[in-house]
């Protein structure tokens, strides 16, 4: 019988909404979404950093409790920084979240991204397009959207094997493939997460969002498994509250309300009976 990931991760889900600590996470990201990205950390009640000059890291990382490196937008400048932020934090020991924005459109962002992929980070997430060719699949994303194309059964299986395999030379990163479903894979094993909304898929930021809380909830010592479990459960129920109460609202009334729930949903309602998931 499959069992629940409310039951695998039972503690995790009881425990850590509302934060009890406010981990400080420096994201070194695209200005895209950083505004979004830093007050969804505030909202968590975790505090967020933006600092990405190599020269601040001595002093900044004796201070942080996780990284979070997105390829969202890459200039010279910006990819001399995610390099030597990830070279860092494995020399020095901070939980990191590497984001794989735009992977399945240019091969320099592959390239980053697996360079980033050789310092162990906890976790290394994207859209389930970048993800698989990440993972050296064949893609149909474009730019820095997932394909539809991509989530099929038998993409998600195929998905699923090769990651795996990834898993056994990296077995201690927590890969995560998001959509429609959320594919969870890690050394310690496999889950599919299935809450949230299709208009998440209409504002931006929804997975650099995702990035970023993963890395709070590394910064208050989940495992990398619970951190991306919990956080993409409790982002999409957060989004699926939202549309409840959007019935008149575009899609801009959705996002401020998804991003209100953020702030809230862990107060307000006993969120952990909404969650869908379950082991592979
Ligand atoms: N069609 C959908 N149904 C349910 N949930 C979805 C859907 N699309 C995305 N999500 C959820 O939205 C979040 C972001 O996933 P998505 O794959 O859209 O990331 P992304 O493409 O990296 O986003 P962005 O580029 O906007 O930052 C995840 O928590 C995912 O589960
Ligand atoms: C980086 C970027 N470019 C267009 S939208 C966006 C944010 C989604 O990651
Ligand atoms: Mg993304």
């Amino acid at each position: 019988m499959t069992q629940s990931i409310t039951e695998v991760f039972a503690d995790a889900f009881k425990t850590t909404f509302l934060l009890k600590s406010s981990p400080l996470v420096d994201c070194i990201t695209n200005p895209v979404t950083i505004e979004s990205m830093a007050n969804a950390l505030l909202y968590i009640d975790a505090k967020p950093v933006m600092a990405d000059l190599p020269e601040e890291f001595p002093e900044l990382f004796t201070q942080i409790d996780a990284l979070l490196l997105n390829l969202g937008h890459i200039s010279p400048e910006r990819k001399d920084s995610l390099l030597a932020a990830g070279r860092y934090a494995a020399e020095t020991h901070k939980p990191a979240v590497v984001d794989l924005v735009g992977v399945a459109a240019t091969q320099l962002r592959y390239d980053i991204g697996q360079q980033l992929l050789q310092n162990h980070p906890n976790v290394v997430k994207g859209n389930i397009s970048e993800v698989r060719r990440f993972a050296g699949l064949k893609s149909t994303g474009r730019g820095v959207d997932g394909s539809q194309l991509d989530q099929s059964a038998t993409a998600l299986a195929e998905l699923t094997k090769a990651l795996q395999e990834l898993t056994e030379r990296f077995p201690n990163t927590t890969f995560l493939a998001t959509g429609e479903t959320d594919l969870v894979v890690s050394a310690k094993g496999q889950w599919r997460l299935e809450n949230g909304v299709p208009q998440l898929d209409r504002f931006t930021g929804t997975g650099d969002i995702v990035g970023a809380l993963t890395a709070a909830l590394l910064g208050i010592g989940l495992s990398n498994d619970e951190a991306v479990v919990l956080t993409v459960s409790y982002f999409n129920c957060c989004a699926e509250v939202a549309a409840a109460q959007n019935t008149a609202g575009g899609i801009a009334s959705f996002r401020e309300k998804t991003l209100d729930q953020l702030s809230l949903l862990a107060d307000q309602a006993d969120w952990v009976q909404m969650v869908k998931g379950e082991a592979l």
